[in-house]
């Protein structure tokens, strides 16, 4: 959000109750807003921006409920005591729930969700000393320095100094370290594993940071309400949060409080308007809810508040301007140990994958040396990405092994193996394209610095982050995508994405680098400035393997190649003996592959050791 309307969000905020014309209603309607806002913005992060549906959030604010409410009411604690007791509960439950129900993939983990969110329901309003459907009554009020909280509108400062804060810590996480590892989840975790990333650590980490904003919603709620019963805690109200975070759009922080205040500001008047139109009491503002929910997906499936920023930019222009400035200058990361030229980097030794009956990689055996580039041809379906993941760790081999540096490694996953220096790039490119080059790229970088949750939600990773943005920025100036950094990489066109994965490759810092087709869709002078950084990167030590279709380009680049056909070796040696060789021919002139034909093979254009 643009400073200035910040200033004067919260400025306005802040003013409100003490303005005596702003009816009591309206602030008591803000409270709730405020309490709404905690839960979705739980939602923002879980399902927005990590893919992660859940239908259970009401009974978190549930426990954070409960616990103050039997705490203060039955053995008298300080109300600011079960607040962290009440945290802790939460932390324990959601981390256990979550390690289990996160597990579920596609429509079992929403189920799951819908599962647990029931039992905790029914628990609240059978269990004894809840005071089962009848819930727990005369909680005390909260009071700070003396001053009671009893009132709506001194409750307001402090439900809104949550929110805020929330806000505040939740863009602060979104755009870090760990941030970047949570944008990516929605889009399968193969890619940032590929970078070190352990995509299941952070599915819990959060599930838990919404479990304990919905916590500490249920708190402020039964210090609000100073009576609890299961019903605010059941599965209605956690789809009515999540339709929230819908509508206001549940990919932005903001999106949270926009959604909560809509969707509770038009039920209100709904349920006092519409009775007096149809005369009945029936819920009618279900219907129209539905109605506006289908509205929404149709027409701004974002939710609001991506339409509002829109329109803010566009009169402001501001945005646009900032945007330009690059990273500020930072400390370089520190490199890992290349290896000394010409020593072993990469041993293939019978490698074999099988997918039932079928072998798409039969006993292949391969050597790369350091400073070397090595090239993996084929026709289409000879195996040649299937072996790039065995390599990676995203596959695991049916038999035989594989060694980088001398340490076997098809026994380890695709992290780990990231960790031991090995960066790649995908056959169908694998970007978060929502977010700038810059961040996809830093995200590259992931394993050089050790940013937690707290300290990037605190804001106190500046420095890492600094640096982390800075190298991120010298390896898209190293590739030529320097005047994109604030570009969405979805914006770009797919041969500079394929560009963009080589500067996120390289972000790793990585001792070898697998390029699986980074040719494809680019323009001829494109090719020759990416041939220019490939063969400077093996200048200065990098091992390179790589599958290309594109004959000129892997004949002019390469010291080394390895032939596939049907999952087995055809042929190895250095391009021009490739060329020339029959089986070679033999395969490509077969028929199989549309890509060769017998002029680009036979190298019309002169090959590297010819250059
Ligand atoms: N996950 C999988 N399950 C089953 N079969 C697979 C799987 N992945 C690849 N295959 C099969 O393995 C064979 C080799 O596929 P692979 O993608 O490795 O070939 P490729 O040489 O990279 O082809 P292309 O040049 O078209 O990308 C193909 O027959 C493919 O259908």
């Amino acid at each position: 959000m643009n400073r200035l309307l910040l200033v004067v969000v919260v400025g306005g905020l802040a003013l409100l109750p003490q303005l005596h014309v702003v009816p009591e209603f309206w602030i008591t309607q803000l409270n709730y807003i405020g309490l709404s806002s905690l839960v979705v913005l739980g939602l923002v992060l879980l399902t927005g921006v990590g893919g992660l549906t859940s239908f259970g959030q009401a009974a978190f604010v549930g426990i954070g409920a409960y616990t103050t409410a039997w705490l203060t009411t039955r053995l008298g604690w300080s109300p600011w005591l079960t607040l962290f007791m009440a945290l802790a509960l939460t932390f324990i439950f959601s981390s256990l729930i979550g390690a289990i129900t996160l597990r579920l993939s596609g429509h079992y983990l929403p189920l799951g969700t819908i599962a647990w969110s029931l039992s905790l329901y029914y628990l609240f309003g059978n269990l004894g000393f809840l005071g089962q459907h009848d819930g727990i009554s005369g909680i005390a009020p909260l009071s700070i320095f003396g001053i009671s909280l009893g009132i709506g509108r001194n409750m307001y400062y402090l439900i809104w100094l949550f929110v805020l804060g929330s806000l505040w810590l939740t863009y602060n996480l979104l755009h870090s370290r760990p941030g970047r590892a949570i944008r990516a989840l929605k889009n399968g975790s193969s890619m940032a594993e590929s970078f070190g990333v352990n995509m299941a650590n952070y599915k819990v980490i959060i599930f838990v940071y919404a479990a304990l904003l919905a916590c500490v919603s249920g708190w402020l709620y039964a210090h609000l309400q100073r009576a609890v019963s299961p019903s605010p805690f059941g599965l209605n109200y956690s789809i009515e949060y999540l339709f929230m975070a819908v509508v206001g759009g549940a990919g932005s922080v903001w999106g949270a409080v926009v959604g909560s205040a809509l969707i509770l500001t038009l039920k209100d008047q709904l349920q006092n308007l519409l009775p007096r139109i149809f005369d009945t009491n029936a819920n009618f503002e279900l219907i129209v809810f539905g109605l506006l929910m289908i509205f929404i997906l149709q027409y701004a499936g974002n939710g609001i508040w991506p339409l509002l920023e829109r329109m803010w930019t566009a009169v402001t222009g501001g945005e646009k301007q900032r945007r330009m400035e690059p990273p500020a200058q930072a400390a370089t990361l520190e490199q890992r140990p290349r290896p000394e030229k010409g020593s072993l980097v990469l041993e293939l030794d019978k490698a074999r994958k099988e997918f039932g009956g079928l072998v798409a990689v039969n006993d292949i055996s391969f050597k790369l040396h350091a400073g070397e580039i090595m090239g993996l041809i084929g026709p289409n379906g000879a195996g040649k990405s299937t072996t790039f993941n065995l390599i990676t760790g995203v596959l695991p081999l049916t038999s035989g092994d594989i060694r980088f540096q001398g340490q076997r490694i098809d026994n380890l996953r695709a992290r780990d193996i990231a960790r031991l220096g090995i960066g790649r790039t995908f056959q169908h490119v694998q970007l978060i394209p929502t977010m700038t080059v810059l961040e996809n790229v830093a995200l590259g970088a992931h394993l050089r610095r050790d940013v937690g949750v707290v300290s990037a939600a605190l804001h106190t990773d500046r420095r890492s982050e600094a640096e982390l943005l800075h190298e991120a920025a010298v390896q898209l100036e190293r590739v030529g995508l320097g005047d994109y950094l604030y570009e969405e990489a979805g914006n770009l066109a797919l041969g500079q994405q394929r560009i963009l994965e080589i500067a996120r490759a390289l972000a790793a810092d990585p001792v070898l680098l697998l390029l699986d087709e980074p040719a494809a869709g680019l323009r001829y002078k494109e090719k020759q400035e990416l041939a220019q950084v490939l063969n400077q990167l093996s200048a200065e030590g990098m091992s390179i393997l790589l599958v290309e279709h594109d004959m000129d380009f892997v004949m002019n680049l390469t010291d080394h190649l390895v032939v596939m056909d049907f999952g087995t070796k055809l042929a190895e040696g250095k391009p021009a003996e490739i060329q020339q060789n029959p089986a070679v021919l033999q395969a490509y002139l077969g028929g199989i592959d549309d890509d060769f034909d017998e002029d680009e093979l036979a190298g019309v254009a002169p090959t590297k050791e010819a250059v």
